[in-house]
């Protein structure tokens, strides 16, 4: 542009030319924009400045902490954490993170209907997962909110019992094959949770799609793996770093597979849509249906009989009125479809988007879940004896599916699951960049406008002073007198407040459903111990070694009914 200006040329026998004049002027400019940005950053110095954390380097501040794979990183923030209090601040180059541990900080943030912005690092996701229900914010969040939330309670999730059963029996005949050699249940568990799915939020058949729920399981884990790479070397954080790298090629091809599934699934339903059919067109064979088994069950004895992974003082959007009106019962996909139809409170875009939201956050978090919790069943074994023996007061020797008030039964179960996702939280972080600066209430600091706050999950749910003995794996941290004293911010595997995880009773639901089927076939063993976990934290916490375990059949004499 400038040559056009100032024409790029010697001036006869001079010296003042137009890359003369940009490089005269390119010092001051700069060191211009280097005042306006230190004033611009004051606040945040000064507010940050007497809150402990590492000195680290000049401009890179702690930067190289982040380097190596993700096992590492995990395993040395980890250990560095022990090292300050429960408010710790980090540098990584000009960006200031805040991680806080103490549950009564964590409740300022949490229940707050004014931080509720995402850290910026979620803008990796958007190519994927557009705006939708875990990224965006403001208005856009908060009407679909409301219209998501209503479509993951309990009236609904109820019409999904079925089909949790039809899926949990086929995934105990796949494991057929796998019966006494060790094997990684990663894998099993995250093609069952992409394709029931498939069968209940959105409402098709896994059968009429021509990618296994696995592909597509495949394409999200490798998915991740590029955004944690992107969270952890910097360099590749700016967009046009990234895009000329072999990364960008690779994210574009995932993004093609990921994309396809979504689209078809959304076509599906829009055909049934317009042939007038609602609700789930997935089959469900005879003997996996509830209907003749289902006891009544009042909805105030299920508020009260299950926290579904909350503690039992947490509230949210999901807890109101369980009653709600027969309009309104409709499954995710066919609410969103409906709803679109007016063209005013969501369009086509907007549903792709939530679509891929839900896909990914309500499989991938309970795939890793669900293999967590039966490695910790092969570990313990006196534990596994006793969930087993549960399950088997609650079936005895029949075949039949699991009802909703079975798992209203199963709370030796569920508190091994609540223990599960206490020491090996899904999401093991929550990022929130805020807006306005806020006091804290564990001492007096000011957490700065622009910083980005960290919510160490992991490290909530392993400190000594709420868990006793916080690395040993004790379901009964979760009877009822334990609980009572705790902090409800201490418990937090769904996030908590406005922004909580809306498919947290549904998850819960399921993997009663999946894991006591799975438990009343096969006894689980595993040669490792907890310990010996090598823990990776890329977007969902796994194990880097993969989740081994062997299972051997259980003889038990089966009747239909
Ligand atoms: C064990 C299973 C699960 C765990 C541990 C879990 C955990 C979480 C957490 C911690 C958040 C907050 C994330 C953040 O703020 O960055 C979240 C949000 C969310 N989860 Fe889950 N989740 C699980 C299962 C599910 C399922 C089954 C679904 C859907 C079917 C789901 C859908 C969502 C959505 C849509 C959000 C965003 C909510 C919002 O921002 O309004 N999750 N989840």
């Amino acid at each position: 542009m400038s040559a056009t200006v100032i024409p790029d040329t010697v001036a006869p026998g001079g010296v003042i030319t137009a890359s003369n004049v940009f490089y005269l002027l390119l010092l001051p400019a700069t060191l211009l924009f280097y005042a306006y940005w230190k004033i611009s950053r004051r606040h945040l110095h000064e507010l940050s400045n007497n809150i402990p954390g590492p000195s680290g380097l000049p401009i890179l501040g702690s930067a190289l902490e982040f380097v190596g794979s993700s096992a590492d990183i995990f395993k040395r923030m980890y250990a560095k954490s022990f090292e300050f209090g429960k408010v710790v601040k980090i540098w990584v180059g000009p960006k200031l993170l805040i991680f806080l541990t103490d549950p009564r900080d964590v409740e300022i943030i949490l229940s707050s209907h004014v931080h509720i912005d995402k850290a910026s690092e979620y803008r990796f996701f958007k190519p994927w997962l557009g705006d939708g229900l875990l990224i965006s914010t403001g208005q856009k969040w908060r009407a679909h909110r409301k219209l998501i939330a209503p479509t993951f309670h309990l009236n609904v999730l109820k019409s999904f019992i079925d089909l949790f059963n039809a899926n949990s029996r086929e995934v105990v005949q796949k494991l057929k094959k796998e019966n006494n050699k060790e094997f990684d249940c990663h894998d099993y568990m995250s093609e069952a949770t992409v394709e029931i799915l498939l069968e209940t939020a959105m409402g098709v058949s896994k059968k009429t799609q021509d990618q296994s729920g696995y592909d597509y399981a495949l394409a999200v884990m490798k998915m991740c793996d590029i955004l944690h790479i992107r969270h952890t070397k910097i360099w590749l954080r700016a967009d046009w770093i990234f895009n000329l790298t072999q990364y960008a090629t690779k994210q574009k091809g995932l993004i093609h597979t990921i994309h396809s599934l979504t689209r078809k699934v959304i076509k599906r339903k829009r055909a049934d849509f317009e042939k007038g059919i609602r609700g789930s067109t997935a089959e469900v064979p005879e003997d996996a249906k509830t209907l003749k088994y289902e006891k009544n069950v009042s909805s105030k004895t299920v508020v009260e009989g299950l926290s579904y992974g909350q503690s039992a003082g947490l509230k949210d959007d999901l807890d109101v009125d369980d009653d709600i009106g027969e309009k309104k019962r409709m499954a995710f996909l066919d609410l969103l479809i409906e709803a679109s139809q007016n063209g005013v409170v969501i369009n086509d875009e907007e549903i792709k988007e939530q679509v891929d939201t839900i896909m990914f956050e309500g499989h991938d978090t309970t795939a890793a879940g669900s293999s967590f919790f039966l490695s910790l069943m092969g570990i313990h074994q006196d534990i596994q004896d006793r969930v087993i023996q549960e399950i088997d007061e609650i079936f005895g020797d029949s075949d039949r599916p699991a009802t909703f008030a079975d798992t209203l039964e199963m709370k030796y179960l569920e508190r091994c699951l609540m223990e599960t996702l206490r020491m090996f939280p899904p999401v093991p972080i929550i990022a929130r960049q805020l807006r306005q600066d806020v006091k804290l209430a564990s001492g007096d600091y000011t957490l700065p406008t622009g910083a980005t706050i960290v919510i160490g999950t992991f490290k909530i749910h392993r400190d000594p002073d709420t868990y006793a003995n916080p690395d040993k794996f004790d379901p009964d941290n979760f009877l009822p007198e334990r609980s009572a004293n705790r902090h409800y911010y201490s418990f937090i595997p769904f996030s908590a407040g406005p922004r909580s995880c809306v498919g947290r009773k549904y998850a819960m639901l399921k993997l009663k459903i999946l894991l006591s089927t799975i438990l009343r076939h096969y006894r689980v063993q595993s040669d490792l111990k907890e310990k010996d976990f090598q823990l990776q934290a890329d977007i969902i916490l796994k194990r880097a070694e993969g989740f081994k375990i062997k299972l051997e059949p259980r003889k038990r004499q089966l009747r239909a009914a």
